[in-house]
């Protein structure tokens, strides 16, 4: 279907959603293009497609390519975020599959994460800022607090369709793609995980240097391997995404709602992150240690960005 849509889209697109596990598509928009974005950090995992929603445009990007191809740490997440910023998106909400760490966060429960621990293991690519220009910028609170609000009131109005919303909670992001050991689950607990996936970053670090909004909603497919109940495999984690996908797609449908009647306020153009990446790049690295090349890809990102220094 995608291949007979038009390959560009000539207004900026301010909102996008990141699919992830079993949510491949966003059913009941009107696809208006298909656009193949090229990075200085190559393709993303998918072509973008462009959805229209009361007029509003939305790009869609499936995290694991159209065929789920892509391993956790093969997802091209430096390409997944240049893109769709170089679109005009700055507000991103992302879907996750996670397993539960905690008893009352049950298989088809939705949370809306507030925190990270960072379990990968440093073999993905993870910022923009390297190769000749640095920079370092803050992550204390990883995800968008405006967002995990629009979020947590589509999720309460949609109680009586049997969402059950946990509102903050700490992801843990793990390599994988093997799931966890015991002992692994187990710590992860005493550290207070909440939830547990593949995914979250380096996504939401990649978001935070491109100055995004950026809010992640966690659908629970699992109690991993710490409850007494079976340990997670594929199967059940696919079959949870089945029995709650209609729900994840009419939450994520519901926050798109919201988000498009805000489509030009400050809140979807991230104006609260605007400046921060770039302050945090600028004043590191000194005009005689800059690389040409991270110089330009750092500009693809914030055209014209060096103009003025
Ligand atoms: C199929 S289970 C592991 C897989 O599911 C989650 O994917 P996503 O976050 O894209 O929904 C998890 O992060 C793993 O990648
Ligand atoms: N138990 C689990 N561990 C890591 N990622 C997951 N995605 C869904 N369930 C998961």
């Amino acid at each position: 279907m995608s291949e007979s849509l038009p390959s560009h889209f000539d207004r900026p697109v301010h909102i996008a959603v990141i699919g992830g596990t079993g949510l491949g598509k966003l059913a009941g928009y009107t696809p208006v293009a298909a656009l193949t974005p090229t990075t200085p950090w190559g393709a993303p995992s998918s072509p973008v497609l462009i959805l229209e929603h009361t007029g509003v445009p939305i790009a869609f990007l499936a995290r694991h390519g159209l065929h789920h191809q892509l391993a956790p740490h093969e997802i091209p997440a430096r390409a997944n975020i240049a893109a769709l910023r170089s679109l005009g998106v700055r507000t991103v909400i992302a879907f996750s599959a996670v397993g539960s760490l905690r008893e009352e966060i049950k298989p088809m429960d939705f949370v809306i994460p507030d925190q990270i621990i960072d379990r990968t293991k440093g073999i993905r690519p993870f910022t923009f800022f390297e190769g000749g220009v640095v920079g370092h910028v803050g992550f204390a609170d990883p995800f968008d607090a405006g967002l995990a609000k629009i979020v947590a009131q589509c999720a309460a109005a949609m109680k009586g369709d049997g969402v059950v919303l946990h509102q903050g909670g700490t992801v843990i992001c793990m390599e994988g793609p093997q799931f966890s050991t015991r002992a692994e689950s187990n710590m992860y607990r005493s550290w207070g995980g909440s939830v547990i996936n593949m995914s979250a970053l380096p996504e939401a670090k990649l978001a935070r240097e491109a100055e995004l909004a950026y809010q992640m909603i966690c659908m629970a497919t699992d109690y991993d391997c710490w409850h007494t109940t079976e340990d997670v495999d594929v199967a059940m984690v696919m079959k949870y995404m089945q029995a709650n996908g209609e729900n994840a797609k009419h939450l994520v449908g519901a926050v798109l709602d919201e988000l498009c009647k805000l489509d030009s306020s400050d809140l979807v153009l991230a104006k609260h992150w605007e400046g921060s990446a770039q302050g945090a790049v600028k004043f590191m690295t000194k005009p005689e240690g800059r690389n040409p090349e991270a110089m330009k890809r750092v500009e693809f990102l914030f055209p014209g960005f060096w103009e003025e220094s």
